[in-house]
């Protein structure tokens, strides 16, 4: 099928061809080693090592004024999708272009728990690169989205999950990324500071940003998102609106939580005929600051220059 030759310059985001790999010291017990072989290991001091692969071949090209959900189930490689584009990690394959830095909200981002709420937001501020000026001047604004009241000038220790989760969101959103990641940080917050995230979400795609959301509801996608990748085993299952990938996920865990696997597989196959694979051919980086990040060179050169997408939209 001949690809359209579009020239799309809102990707704001190109995933191309994806993989990360782990390697992990194994249990020998379980590994199935002999018992020579276990004991030499423990002689050298290194038990049997593990490949875990926890993206395989993922590709895509995100685009501004897009919210897309990832859904799949535990271990299926959403978070690790989300800390290579946000650059914390280096793929074991494959590259991610950005328009600018993605900032990842993620559960366990780095704050200092002896600090106040205030002081941390000051410190978030200018972790994300903004001058100490507009670090202090942003506190007031970003407390206000956190409303956490007097606790803002106690130690973020002494807040609970979902206080420290309202506040990594007010940090995160304080620069205005233009490519915000968020990683469950809104399932602990309450319905009023929900609705108040989903707003200032909203707000940043408006404003021709990308918002990835990673989520175990299927609702939630469904609601805010406009656009929806379902990952299995680290692979793309489906890509497409939100609604459509989002009820197909929810009957998917449907019949597995009930126990009818046959159903659950006959969904799965269904939703991977669907998916229209995707292969990134880079001819030009994406407008209009295009920073080529954690590339590694694949086997086969590539076209250095440029960004085409062999999809529907091509960048
Ligand atoms: N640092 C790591 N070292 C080894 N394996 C890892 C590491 N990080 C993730 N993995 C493995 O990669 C796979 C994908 O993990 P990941 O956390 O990305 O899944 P997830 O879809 O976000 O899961 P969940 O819904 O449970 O949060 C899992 O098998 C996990 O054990």
């Amino acid at each position: 099928m001949p690809w359209p030759d579009l020239v799309d310059e809102s990707a704001t985001v190109v995933v191309d061809d994806l993989s990360m790999r782990y390697h992990v010291t194994a249990d020998a017990d379980e590994a199935g080693l002999g018992r020579t072989a276990r004991t030499v290991r423990a002689l050298v001091g290194r038990g049997p090592s593990m490949i875990v692969r926890a993206i395989s071949s993922v590709s895509f090209v995100a685009h501004g004024g897009e919210q897309i959900g990832i859904v799949g189930q535990n271990g299926s490689g959403k978070s690790t999708l989300l800390r290579v584009v946000a650059g914390l990690e280096r793929p074991s394959r494959g590259r991610v272009l950005a328009t600018s830095q993605p900032v990842l909200i993620g559960v366990n981002a780095a704050l200092q728990p002896e600090l106040s709420g205030a002081q941390n937001i000051r410190l978030g501020c200018l972790a994300m690169g903004l001058d100490p000026d507009r670090a202090r001047a942003a506190v007031p604004e970003v407390a206000e989205l956190a409303d956490l009241g007097d606790a803002i000038r106690r130690p973020m220790k002494s807040y609970s999950s979902g206080m420290a989760a309202r506040l990594r969101f007010a940090i995160a959103t304080a620069a205005n990324p233009h490519i915000l990641l968020i990683d469950e940080a809104l399932a602990t917050g309450d319905a009023a500071f929900r609705e108040r995230s989903e707003a200032r979400m909203e707000a940043l795609r408006r404003d021709a940003g990308t918002v990835f959301l990673v989520s175990h509801a299927a609702r939630t996608i469904e609601e805010t998102c406009t656009r929806a990748l379902w990952l299995e085993h680290g692979r793309v299952v489906l890509d497409g609106p939100a609604a459509d990938v989002a009820l197909r996920y929810r009957r998917f865990a449907w019949a597995l939580a009930k126990n009818r696997p046959n159903q659950a597989r006959k969904i799965i196959d269904a939703a991977r005929q669907a998916h229209e694979e995707v292969a990134v051919h880079v001819l030009r980086t994406p407008a209009p600051r295009g920073i080529a990040r954690h590339a590694r060179p694949r086997v086969r050169p590539r076209t250095p220059a440029g960004v085409t997408a062999r999809t529907r939209e091509e960048i």
